[in-house]
């Protein structure tokens, strides 16, 4: 091939089909959480997960088959505080499948030294940078860019060193780049909580909108369900596609029923 020729923009995607009514019947779901269920915002401490979301949960939790988790990026202390009661009810995943929590079991790595030294760098880079935010999490410490977009390049190269001194895991988001413990993915995260009540003998389906849920996308197709994926098309492990939150929650609405 000529690289000298010119061949036009690279074809797209196609966008996947929106998921059949009934999806859900007899299945259990594993929603992420930013991106999926709210939409991104430019400060991850103004999220806020409204009480027409919470109720949703609460019905889909009600639901006579399979089980419910939320399976997200956040610490489980993050979700905690902005899910309130339906939290305590439902299964969640925190920290990309590092943490759990279902049935009142909760299941979490020692939270490794060198995390309190690689957010101390983080903060001394985000001072340095007006408009970069550091998030202090239970296993990991995130920059955010999003309101400072010519700090990635440096921010990005931070992390990377960081990680190599320290041998936390190097994990890229939406206009942010985290230190985390290793180890662990939104897959992992779905095959553990496959194996217990209420989800055990039950079909995963995984609805997520990031490349960090491609795993779980993946462990849902595997164990006989399948994925959600929400946004623009993009190559994914995913069947089907919901355009944004706004679709996902619409769709969500009429599966509890
Ligand atoms: O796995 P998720 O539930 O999708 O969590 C992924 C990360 O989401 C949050 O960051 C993202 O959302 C923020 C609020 O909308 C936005 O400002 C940011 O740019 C996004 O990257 C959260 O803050 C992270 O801890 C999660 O890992």
């Amino acid at each position: 091939m000529n690289p000298a020729v010119d061949r036009g923009p690279l074809p797209q995607p196609p966008r996947l089909p929106e998921p059949p009514a009934g999806l859900l019947e007899g299945a259990s779901l594993f929603i992420d959480f930013d991106g999926t269920l709210v939409d991104l915002i430019d400060r991850p401490d103004e999220v806020i997960a409204d009480e027409r979301l919470r109720a949703l949960l609460m019905r889909l939790h009600d639901r006579p088959e399979g089980g419910i988790a939320v399976v997200s990026g956040r610490s489980i202390a993050q979700l905690d505080a902005m899910l309130g009661p339906v939290a305590q009810l439902i299964a969640l995943s925190g920290s990309h499948g590092t943490e759990h929590r279902w049935n009142g079991i909760s299941a979490h790595p020692v939270r490794p030294e060198t995390l309190d030294a690689a957010e101390t760098e983080l903060r001394a880079f985000a001072e340095a940078h007006p408009g970069v935010m550091v998030e202090s999490k239970s296993f990991g410490a995130a920059l955010h860019y999003r309101l400072a977009p010519a700090a990635e390049a440096a921010a990005r190269s931070l992390a990377r060193r960081i990680g190599a001194e320290t041998g936390l895991a190097v994990q890229p988001g939406h206009m942010m780049i985290e230190l985390r413990v290793p180890g662990s993915d939104k897959g992992v995260a779905v095959r553990g909580l496959m194996g217990r009540p209420p989800m055990a003998g039950t079909r995963p389906v995984f609805i997520g909108d990031d490349l960090t849920d491609e795993p779980g996308f993946i462990a849902a197709t595997e164990l006989g369900g399948c994925g959600v994926l929400v946004g623009a098309p993009r190559e994914s492990a995913a069947r089907y596609g919901l355009a944004d939150s706004a679709a996902v929650r619409a769709w969500l609405a009429g599966e509890h029923a």
